[in-house]
């Protein structure tokens, strides 16, 4: 098989499908990602996939190339997973990488294929693809195609990927469901649910279950300012409805909101598509989804201006963390740099560290300050801002700043520290919602 498009998605698909025991073929357009995938390196940071990745580049079963006719010969299986960003100036998805991948996959493709969309796409997307791959493929109707959305999550991809939740098969053949299942006859084997269903419905369940993610966030983040005006504590709060198994308590740690590739982008492209199918009014409520979580920012951002007592202008601003989430070196729409970036408007001194994400995090804000450890980030700040909430953030204790700074107050971005622990140390903590 070949998988097309070797970013935080295929890349990890590729070597799953290989730890599976598939023979496949990486495609990529991006030059500089597919030497280090040779070189059996990750372009970016995800926990085990780099073990993984190596060990099937040195058995020879999973190897890369950025040519669609070695991909058309190669295999007769195609999983596309290239980006759909979103498109700047509007809310909906950039299907751009998507249109030309299934375009250059099939139009390479002599004999009959298999091309299984992963990417996550406006519903609609699979049937207008089986038109289009149909008319320019030389196999003419041997194109066959089927949707198979992808749910895992970064910092666990590995595991998601190898023992997900689910495997959802948009496909109303029962040659190619049975084709897929052979491909996934592993995580089947070991009890994972599968659900065979139509293009659309496979599709939405993608989008549903981002959409239901965010507000499940967004929720527990009103709460949070509700809290906040009304001197209770969202974390105590949380525990205890999430004691409900109907409600339960994952995904509802109220902090600075949601960033990364996928639910922000996600919810703006399910409003967009919805207004396109006439449905707007049924999915109005994300607008308010967005509009709460994009508070948490502007939040951090005055909360950080209070605890410097109004004058952000030239005063140092530790900020811990530039990934989106632990364990992830990505920086698309992470809040812990949006606040950074809020913050340097008003002039403040930051200084930002992350321990995985500096490179990227410089790449995308090139104006911010960063330090290359935390002492460095910490020394002499005025207040210290916890955003990201990797492991060696969550251990700090009012011991390991003391002495370093130049003002004892804390904002924990992520309520993730103790706040009497830090308050019977002399300083000021503030949190999300407690
Ligand atoms: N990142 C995640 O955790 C995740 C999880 C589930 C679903 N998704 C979805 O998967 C898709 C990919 O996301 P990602 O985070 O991996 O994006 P990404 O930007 O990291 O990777 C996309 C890759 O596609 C390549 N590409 C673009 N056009 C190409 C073309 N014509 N031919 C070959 N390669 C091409 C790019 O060079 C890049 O390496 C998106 O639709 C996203 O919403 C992502
Ligand atoms: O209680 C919570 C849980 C998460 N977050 C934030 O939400 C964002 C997204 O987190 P998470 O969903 O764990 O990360 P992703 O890797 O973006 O994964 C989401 O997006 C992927 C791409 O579509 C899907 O495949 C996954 O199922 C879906 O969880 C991050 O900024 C988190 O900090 C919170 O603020 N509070």
């Amino acid at each position: 098989m070949t998988v097309i498009g070797t970013g935080y998605l295929g890349a990890t698909h590729a070597a799953a499908m290989a730890e599976l025991g598939h023979e496949v073929l990486g495609v990529d357009n991006n030059p500089a990602q597919l030497a280090a995938l040779r070189e059996g390196r990750t372009p970016f940071f995800e926990p085990g996939l780099e073990e993984l990745l190596a060990k099937h580049v040195a058995s020879g079963r999973l190897r890369f190339s950025d040519s669609y006719a070695e991909a058309a010969d190669f295999a007769d299986l195609h999983f596309i997973c290239v980006g759909t960003p979103q498109r700047s100036g509007s809310y909906a998805a950039d299907m751009s990488y998507v249109d030309s991948a299934f375009s250059a996959i099939a139009e390479a493709s002599q004999r009959p294929a298999l091309l299984v969309g992963k990417s996550t796409v406006p519903v609609g997307t699979a049937a207008r693809l089986q038109e289009l791959i149909t008319r320019v493929s030389p196999a003419g109707d041997g194109m066959q195609l089927a949707w198979n959305p992808e749910f895992l999550r970064e910092g666990f991809a590995v595991k998601d990927t190898l023992h997900p939740d689910r495997i959802v098969l948009g496909t109303e053949s029962s040659e190619t469901e049975q084709r897929l299942r052979e491909v996934y006859a592993r995580p089947i084997a070991e009890g994972t649910p599968v659900v065979v269903t139509d293009f659309p419905t496979a599709e939405l369940v993608k989008t549903a279950a981002n959409a239901f993610l965010a507000t499940k966030i967004s929720f527990i983040n009103a709460m949070a300012e509700v809290c906040e005006a009304a001197g209770g504590d969202v974390t105590v709060l949380a525990d205890a409805i999430g004691h409900d198994a109907r409600i339960g308590r994952r995904f509802l740690n109220a902090g600075v909101g949601f960033g990364g590739g996928c639910l922000p982008k996600d919810i703006r492209a399910f409003m967009a598509r919805a207004g396109e199918i006439g449905v707007d009014q049924a999915v109005t409520f994300l607008t308010e989804i967005d509009s709460i979580n994009l508070r948490r920012r502007t939040g951090a951002v005055d909360a950080a201006g209070e605890l410097l007592g109004g004058q952000v202008s030239g005063r140092r601003v530790a900020v811990l963390g530039a990934a989106f989430k632990p364990d992830s070196d990505d920086v698309r729409d992470s809040p812990a740099l949006d606040i950074a970036a809020g913050l340097h408007v008003h002039g403040a001194d930051v200084r930002v560290y992350d321990p995985k994400a500096m490179h990227r995090a410089a790449l995308a804000y090139p104006a911010l300050g960063y330090a290359d450890s935390l002492d460095a980030a910490v020394d002499g700040a005025e207040v210290v801002l916890l955003l990201t909430e990797w492991a060696e953030f969550r251990a700090l204790t009012p011991a390991d700043l003391d002495g370093k700074v130049a003002g004892k107050a804390i904002f924990d971005g992520r309520n993730v520290l103790d706040p009497a622990q830090w308050r019977e140390a002399g300083w000021t903590y503030r949190g999300v919602g407690r």
